[in-house]
């Protein structure tokens, strides 16, 4: 076993699932030197290649031959098939971090002979079987993450992992009882499963108060979940059949909170229906709007309708219902809903941006969408329709997904993806309620870390290619500590752009936003990474003025003075990460050069963050 070993292991492994990983190349440099390879005293240590296009099956007897891999991480891929056994010889690994793929079948038992491994992060793929009791025997384990598979049977009791500080199996098919000894565990991690009960989650049916007995399904129907028969077939829910007077009670009180919940969701979900304004003059409403949008969002009420269709520039109402007029799907999207579903959908306003209004879309059959209704876009239909499907061409886990667009000569709507958990934007400068959870620095390097990676990825499709109005509102968040960018490419789509929203973000060079370079998005993710540090809006960085400039005032405070007036605050009291917290401050500072030939290349911001996300992350 030696570099020569490693370097032929990593070759077959880019053979296999990473052909575009041309840099991956033996004839020219060191393996240690290549991208997301680490080395410790001339072995391999460290795969990290998140979210960066590796697809197929890991081939077998290859990742076996890195017996000094201590991490392993492969997030945000697309591979599929099974973790190959030989994994087992890798008895130096750590961490593993499979997240958001498409690996199927069993959980792999080779983990199961990783002495060291402290970190297993499976979430978000096909896993399927049982929850292998085998876990007991990984004593160093302090994460476990299983999340979004489907995995079902019995959750077996963790008593032998004393360290287990971070787990989740929610929205698996797991039932019975929670075993003892994960009661202590957020509700959070047990989510999406009507089969399981017993504490943290409601006590399972015929429960003695606190303690519930394993094998018992909860019997009080939530919405969704019809009470089913005892889920341990050896008659090891015998118990069940005798409920105690407090059960009794607590199901008949629960029974009627659930009934009384339904009833108002029903009365709010009918109250919503038809919100979503229609074109008058092309089909009647059904029935007056309980609500126009912008109502639900807390804005404004409007004075009149805002009908869909309702000529932006000039001429005549366009966006008939008629079914020649139709949705344009990009890339593979199947026709899963029309424009008919559109009009037809519960919308509210989510907010109004440079490029238009955007809404959120409840359609009658399920799925929920953000659809901009763009403004000032006067393109000619070719190269409109050009443009839409060049942007719906990049595909990449960090950016919100195009699924279609609607173009007419008076209406252009584009429709995306529906980002669930809102804004970095509403995170950092929304109301703080007394349940405000302080945002940790792992948190704010890892949606760094991903909105860097998603800039990188539109920078990497052209030498030309920027997003054009980099903010927080433009990053979503998908995750704890992930985001996504939202509006990549809008401004090659307006004709008259207004200058005004983002001017604090807008690097100084830049005096028409269609004219933006990949320079000036660094500059405006410099600014960002400033307000994800500093918690201020880069409109009223100090004092709640208005006019002062965020990242002149960060290079006004000397260095050691950064700690208490620079970082936010809830950065400050965490008392972790401080060498981390500077060197992000540091890139932000780079980032925001005057001149752009002084600003480093996206590439390289993402590589920079990624290194300090990983220091505080250890993934
Ligand atoms: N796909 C989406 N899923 C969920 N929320 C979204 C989505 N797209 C946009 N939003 C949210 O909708 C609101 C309005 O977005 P919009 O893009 O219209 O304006 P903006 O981001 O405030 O400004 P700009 O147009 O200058 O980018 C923002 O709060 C944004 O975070």
């Amino acid at each position: 076993d030696d570099l020569t070993s490693d370097q032929a292991a990593l070759v077959a492994f880019r053979n296999a699932v990473a052909p575009r990983l041309t840099e991956w190349n033996s004839s020219n440099s060191s393996p240690c030197s290549w991208k997301g390879i680490r080395c410790s005293s001339n072995r391999v240590t460290h795969i990290r290649l998140p979210a960066i296009g590796l697809y197929g099956e890991l081939p077998s007897g290859v990742l076996g031959n890195l017996t000094a891999l201590q991490v392993l991480s492969l997030r945000h891929n697309f591979l599929t098939g099974t973790i190959p056994s030989d994994l087992a010889r890798c008895t130096q690994l750590t961490i593993i971090n499979l997240d958001s793929n498409s690996f199927s079948g069993d959980i792999p038992s080779a983990i199961f002979s990783l002495p060291l491994l402290a970190s297993l992060t499976l979430s978000n793929n096909n896993f399927s079987g049982p929850f292998p009791a085998d876990f007991n025997n990984m004593t160093q384990l302090n994460t476990l993450y299983l999340q979004y598979n489907q995995l079902s049977g019995e959750i077996p009791d963790l008593n032998n992992l004393t360290n287990l500080n971070n787990f989740n199996v929610s929205y698996n098919n797991f039932n019975g009882s929670v075993p003892a000894s994960l009661r202590n565990m957020s509700a959070d991690s047990f989510r999406g499963m009507t089969q399981l009960c017993g504490q943290p989650l409601p006590p399972c049916a015929g429960a003695p108060s606190s303690a519930p007995a394993p094998g018992i399904v909860p019997s009080a129907p939530t919405p969704g979940n019809t009470p089913s028969a005892p889920v341990n077939p050896s008659g090891g829910g015998g118990s069940s059949s005798k409920l105690s007077g407090g059960a009794i009670a607590g199901i008949a009180v629960g029974s009627v909170v659930g009934a009384l919940m339904i009833l108002v969701l029903l009365v709010f979900f009918c109250g919503k229906r038809n919100a979503w304004p229609k074109d008058p003059a092309t089909k009647p409403m059904v029935g007056a709007p309980a609500m126009r949008p912008g109502e639900m969002a807390g804005l404004p009420k409007r004075s009149s309708a805002y009908p869909l269709g309702e000529p932006v520039g000039s001429g005549p109402a366009s966006v008939a219902t008629s079914s020649s007029k139709k949705l344009s799907f990009v890339g593979n999207l199947s026709r899963v809903y029309d424009l008919e579903d559109l009009l037809r959908a519960s919308a509210e306003v989510l907010g109004k941006g440079t490029f238009g209004t955007t809404y959120k879309a409840i359609l009658e059959t399920g799925p929920v969408v953000a659809v901009k209704r763009l403004k000032d876009a006067n393109l000619p239909e070719k190269e409109f329709r050009d443009k839409v499907s060049e942007l719906g061409a990049m595909q990449n886990p960090y950016l919100v997904p195009l699924q279609a667009y609607y173009y007419s000569r008076d209406e252009k709507l584009l429709v995306y993806e529906y980002v669930p958990m809102g804004s970095l934007s509403s995170l950092l400068h929304g109301h703080r309620g007394s349940d405000h959870m302080p945002l940790s620095f792992e948190a704010r390097a890892g949606i760094a870390l991903s909105a860097a990676r998603g800039i990188e990825y539109i920078h990497s499709t052209g030498p030309r290619a920027s997003h054009g109005n980099i903010k927080s509102s433009n990053v979503l968040l998908s995750g704890l500590n992930e985001a996504r960018i939202a509006d990549q490419g809008l401004a090659q789509l307006v004709t008259t752009p207004s200058l005004n929203r983002s001017a604090r973000y807008r690097a100084p060079e830049v005096t028409d936003i269609r004219k933006i370079s990949q320079k000036a998005d660094v500059y405006s993710f410099g600014v960002l990474l400033m307000e994800l540090l500093t918690g201020r809006t880069p409109s009223n960085a100090v004092n709640n003025e208005e006019g002062v400039d965020l990242p002149r005032w960060v290079q006004s405070v000397p260095r050691d003075k950064w700690k208490t007036e620079v970082f936010d605050l809830e950065l400050v009291k965490q008392q972790t990460a401080e060498q981390e917290m500077v060197l992000l401050l540091q890139l932000a500072i780079d980032c925001t050069a005057q001149h752009p030939d002084n600003r480093p290349t996206m590439y390289e911001v993402a590589s920079r963050i990624d290194e300090i996300f990983l220091s505080v992350s250890g993934q």
